[in-house]
C-alpha cells in the first residue's frame, strides 16, 4: 500500500515531521510558499498541516484533488475555508487545548504589562533616562476582571485572575450558571461587564456576533481608566475607536496580541502612549508548540492510516479503536444507502436509519454519514462521509437516527427507510461473520444478497418459467450471471430478483427485460 503523503506548509516544531514518519506517512516540510506555489504542489498530498500563515482558500482546495485532511496546529481555523473543505469532503482538525495555558498566560502577562507599563519603562530605562517618576501603575489585587468568552482559555485566565485575588465577571452566552459557580465567576450580560470591569480580556472566536464586540459604542460604556487585553482574534476590538479612547484617557491602557489585519505592519495605535502589542505571540512557547505539533501530527496520521477521527470540526469523532470495528458497518451502511439512492424514483425528503443488535452499541454518526454518502453518490461522485451530511442538509433531507435495544432475528441490523411518493420503503442488512455486508430485506421482501459490483434488480410476478427467460436473455447477450438472489412476498405474489453480473447490463437488454411477461421493474445497479 502506498503511504499517505503529508505537506507541512507552516513553521512547526520538528516533532510533527518525526511523528508523521513514525506513523507511516511520507512527509515534506515546505514553508513560506506563495498561494500559487501551494496550488501547484497541493495536488500531490493527502494531508496538509498548517499553523496560521497558510490560508487554505477555495482556490487551494480546488487544486487539492487528493487531499483528505487539513490539520491546524492550534485553535483558530479562520485561515481555512471550512465550508469549501466540507463540500469537498476534506476533514478539518484542530488542536483545541494544546496552546490554551500558554495563551492564557500571555493574556495575564499583557495585563500586568499594561498595569505597570513595563515595555515603555524598560525602553526608557535602557535609553538611560531612569524615568522613576514617569510610570505610576495600578495593582490588580481587588480589581474586577471582565472576561468576554469563558471557554478553554477564558476559564484558565479566570482561574489565574482569581489566584491574583481579582474578582471575575464573565460574559459568555454559552456559560451556564452552574459552570459560572464552578469557575468562581459572576455571570453577567455585556453591559454589566463593561460597567464593572477595571480590566477586560477577550477570549472568543471572531464570528458575526463577536466582530467589534468592543465597538466605539461599547467602549464608551466602560469604566474610565479601564485596561483592555486582546489575545484572541483581531477584529474583536474597534482599533480606531480604541486609539481615540486611549488618546482621550478614557481607556488607561491596552494590549493587543492580534490585529484586524495581520501581519500588522502599520497601525494608528503604534506609538500611542499606554498601548503595547505583540505579533500574535499568544501560542508561542516551546511547550505549546511541541504540544500542538505532536497532537496535530498524531491526529492526522491516525486519520490517514486508520480512519480514526479526533477534534474534527466538520465530522464526528471516531477513536482509533472504534474505526476498525466500525469499518464493516460503514461498508454495509454505504451499500444500503446506495441501494435506496439507486432505487429511489423521486426526490427523497426523509430518511430514517435504524440500528439494532451489535450495531446499536456503536457510534451512530459514522453509520449515518456512510448511509448518506452511499445515497448521495447517486448525485455526486465526490461525495464522502464528510460532505454527505452537509449535502443532505442542503437538499432539505430530514435525517433520523433510531437505536433499538430489542433483540431481532440478526445479531446486528441496519435498516434504512426512505419516504417516497409511493410511501415508506425500507431495506435492511446485516454482517455475516461480523465482516461481510449482506442485504437481508428489500422493500418488505426477505432476500439474501451481497451488494457488489454490477447488478440487476427485477421485480416481477412470481410465475413458472420467468427465471429461465431472464437467464436466456442475459446469456444471449453475453452477460454472465455471478449470483442469483430471489425473494417473494408469497407464492404467486410479487417477487424480487437481484442478480450479480460480470459486466454492466446496458439499455437495450434492460428494455427487452422490461417487456418480458410479468415484469414490473428492471434496473441496473452498481456498487
Ligand atoms: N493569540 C493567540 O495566539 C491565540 C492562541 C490560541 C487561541 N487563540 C484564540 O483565542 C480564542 C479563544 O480560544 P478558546 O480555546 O478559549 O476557545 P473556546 O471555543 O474554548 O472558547 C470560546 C468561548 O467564546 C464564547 N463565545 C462565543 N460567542 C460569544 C459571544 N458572542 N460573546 C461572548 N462569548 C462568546 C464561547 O461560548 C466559548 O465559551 C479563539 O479565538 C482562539 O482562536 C488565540
Ligand atoms: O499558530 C500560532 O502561532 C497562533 C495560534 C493561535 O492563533 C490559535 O488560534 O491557536
Amino acid at each position: 500500500m502506498t503511504k499517505p503523503r503529508v505537506l507541512i506548509s507552516d513553521k512547526m516544531d520538528p516533532n510533527a515531521a518525526r511523528i508523521f514518519a513514525d506513523m507511516g506517512c511520507d512527509v515534506d516540510v515546505i514553508t513560506g510558499e506563495t498561494p500559487e506555489q501551494l496550488i501547484a504542489r497541493i495536488g500531490d498530498y493527502d494531508g496538509l498541516a498548517i499553523r496560521s500563515s497558510t490560508k487554505v482558500t477555495k482556490e487551494i482546495l480546488a487544486a487539492a484533488t487528493r487531499l483528505k485532511v487539513i490539520g491546524r496546529a492550534g485553535i483558530g481555523v479562520d485561515n481555512v475555508d471550512i465550508p469549501a473543505a466540507s463540500a469537498q469532503g476534506v476533514v478539518v482538525m484542530n488542536t483545541p487545548f494544546g496552546n490554551s495555558i500558554t495563551t492564557a498566560e500571555h493574556a495575564i502577562a499583557l495585563m500586568f504589562a499594561v498595569a505597570r507599563q513595563i515595555p515603555e519603562a524598560n525602553a526608557q530605562t535602557q535609553a538611560g533616562l531612569w524615568p522613576k517618576n514617569g510610570f505610576m501603575g495600578v495593582e490588580v489585587t481587588g480589581k474586577t476582571l471582565g472576561l468576554i468568552g469563558a471557554g478553554n482559555i477564558g476559564s484558565i485566565v479566570a482561574a489565574r485572575a482569581l489566584g491574583l485575588r481579582m474578582k471575575v465577571v464573565a460574559f459568555d452566552p454559552f456559560l451556564t450558571p452552574e459552570r459560572a459557580v464552578e469557575m468562581g465567576v459572576e455571570k453577567a450580560d455585556l453591559d454589566t461587564l463593561l460597567a464593572k470591569a477595571d480590566f477586560i480580556t477577550l477570549h472568543t472566536p471572531l464570528t458575526s456576533e463577536t466582530k467589534n464586540i468592543l465597538s466605539r459604542e461599547n467602549l464608551a460604556k466602560t469604566k474610565k481608566g479601564v485596561r483592555i487585553v486582546n489575545c484572541a482574534r483581531g477584529g474583536l476590538v474597534d482599533e480606531a475607536a480604541l486609539k481615540d479612547m486611549l488618546d482621550s484617557g478614557h481607556v488607561a491602557g491596552a494590549a493587543l496580541d492580534v490585529f484586524a489585519t495581520e501581519p500588522a505592519k502599520e497601525s494608528p495605535l503604534f506609538g500611542t502612549p499606554n498601548f503595547i502589542c505583540t505579533p500574535h505571540l499568544g501560542a508561542s512557547t516551546t511547550e505549546a508548540q511541541v504540544n500542538v505539533a505532536l497532537q496535530v501530527a498524531e491526529q492526522m496520521a491516525e486519520f490517514l492510516t486508520t480512519g480514526g477521527v479526533t477534534n474534527a470540526l466538520n465530522m464526528p469523532s471516531l477513536s482509533a479503536e472504534e474505526a476498525p470495528k466500525l469499518k464493516p458497518y460503514m461498508a454495509l451502511a454505504e451499500k444500503l444507502g446506495s441501494l435506496v439512492g439507486q432505487l429511489a424514483h423521486d426526490n427523497l425528503t426523509k430518511i430514517a436509519i435504524e440500528v439494532e443488535g451489535a450495531a446499536a452499541q456503536l457510534n451512530p454518526k459514522p453509520i449515518t454519514g456512510a448511509v448518506l454518502a452511499g445515497l448521495m453518490k447517486v448525485y455526486s461522485q465526490t461525495v464522502n462521509m464528510v460532505n454527505a451530511p452537509f449535502l443532505a442538509k442542503e437538499r432539505g433531507l430530514d435525517v433520523r437516527e433510531i437505536r433499538h435495544d430489542r433483540e431481532g432475528d440478526y445479531h446486528t441490523l441496519i435498516r434504512v427507510t426512505v419516504h417516497t411518493s409511493q410511501g415508506d420503503r425500507s431495506v435492511a442488512g446485516t454482517l455475516f461473520g461480523n465482516a461481510q455486508p449482506r442485504l437481508v430485506e428489500l422493500f418488505g421482501i426477505k432476500v439474501e444478497a451481497e451488494l457488489d459490483g454490477d447488478m440487476m434488480y427485477i421485480v416481477n410476478e412470481d410465475a413458472p418459467g420467468f427465471i429461465g427467460r431472464i437467464g436466456t436473455l442475459l446469456g444471449e447477450n453475453g452477460i454472465n450471471i455471478g449470483t442469483f438472489n430471489l425473494g417473494r412476498r408469497e407464492a404467486g405474489g410479487e417477487a424480487v430478483l437481484l442478480l450479480s453480473v460480470d459486466n454492466p447490463v446496458e439499455g437495450p437488454v434492460l428494455d427487452t427485460a422490461r417487456k418480458l411477461p410479468g415484469v414490473k421493474t428492471v434496473k441496473a445497479l452498481a456498487f
